[in-house]
């Protein structure tokens, strides 16, 4: 179980967090969305122990939690096995080991043609999975996913949203997503929690009770209706539209 308890936090003078408390259950998967600027990646930062709050506690009781960034970040001059096998260096796994367990992820993740690729010679759909097996590679029970997706094209991004949705539930790994898109948000989350306009508080917590397999488009779009005929919600979102539109 992962748990935020009252998390506030300010940079300087600038409030961005305001009385935060969630818990991800072992196996559960949560997306938090919200508007531009309103503490999300702050949230995860602090949930992933980078950040340490202003106010409030984590308690993180998952064997390893990993993060996943939007831009997969992974070093530009090592080889895709490498790439994987990063966090296991760290750990001290022997190379040989490191290589037997990122070539298993490689095939489990469609990636077993490109093993001495570069990152630039993949596509950013490959990169993200490079991304998600190095997290998997560390055997994480929890992910931390910073808007992994964003960037991708609508095609391989819905590609990229059943493969995660596939390795959370064949793994039972639990997951905190933060996304823009509420679309997103409901295909892939059990619960899906809005946050306010800066500084974040939650304003809403919906629970998906709909089986992941039957989320297709015309569910995504009702549901994503029907949470913003929510004031709170609808707040959230409107100020998001007025800003990009500003
Ligand atoms: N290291 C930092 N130092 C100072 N201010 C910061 C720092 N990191 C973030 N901020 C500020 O905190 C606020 C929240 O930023 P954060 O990135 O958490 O929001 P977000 O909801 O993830 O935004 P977006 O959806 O645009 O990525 C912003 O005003 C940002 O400028």
């Amino acid at each position: 179980m992962l748990s935020l308890e009252g998390i506030g936090h300010v940079f300087g003078m600038e409030r961005v967090i305001d009385r935060v408390s969630l818990r991800v259950a072992p196996g559960e998967s949560v997306c938090l969305v919200g508007p531009s600027g309103c503490g999300k990646t702050t949230l995860l930062r602090i949930a992933a122990g980078l950040v340490e709050p202003t106010e409030g506690r984590v308690n993180d009781g998952f064997r390893r939690s990993a993060m996943v960034f939007q831009e997969g970040r992974l070093l530009p001059w090592r080889r895709l096995l490498d790439n994987i096998a990063l966090g296991l260096k760290a750990m001290g796994v022997p190379r040989r080991e490191r290589l037997v367990r990122a070539r298993a992820l490689a095939a489990e993740l469609g990636l077993a043609d490109r093993h001495d690729h570069f990152p630039h010679e993949l596509s950013g759909g490959m990169q993200q999975r490079v991304a998600l097996a190095r997290a998997l590679a560390v055997e994480a029970d929890c992910l931390l996913l910073d808007e992994p997706f964003s960037a991708l094209d609508v095609g391989m991004r819905s590609e990229a949203q059943a493969l995660l949705l596939d390795l959370l539930a064949r793994r039972g790994i639990a997951a905190l997503m933060v996304t823009h898109d509420l679309t997103e948000a409901l295909r892939l989350g059990h619960r899906v929690v809005v946050l306010s306009p800066a500084p974040g508080r939650i304003v809403h917590e919906e629970r998906v009770t709909r089986p992941f397999a039957e989320r297709d488009t015309a569910f995504l779009f009702e549901a994503a209706g029907a949470l913003l005929r929510h004031p709170a919600v609808a707040e959230s979102f409107l100020f998001q539209s007025r800003e990009v539109t500003a």
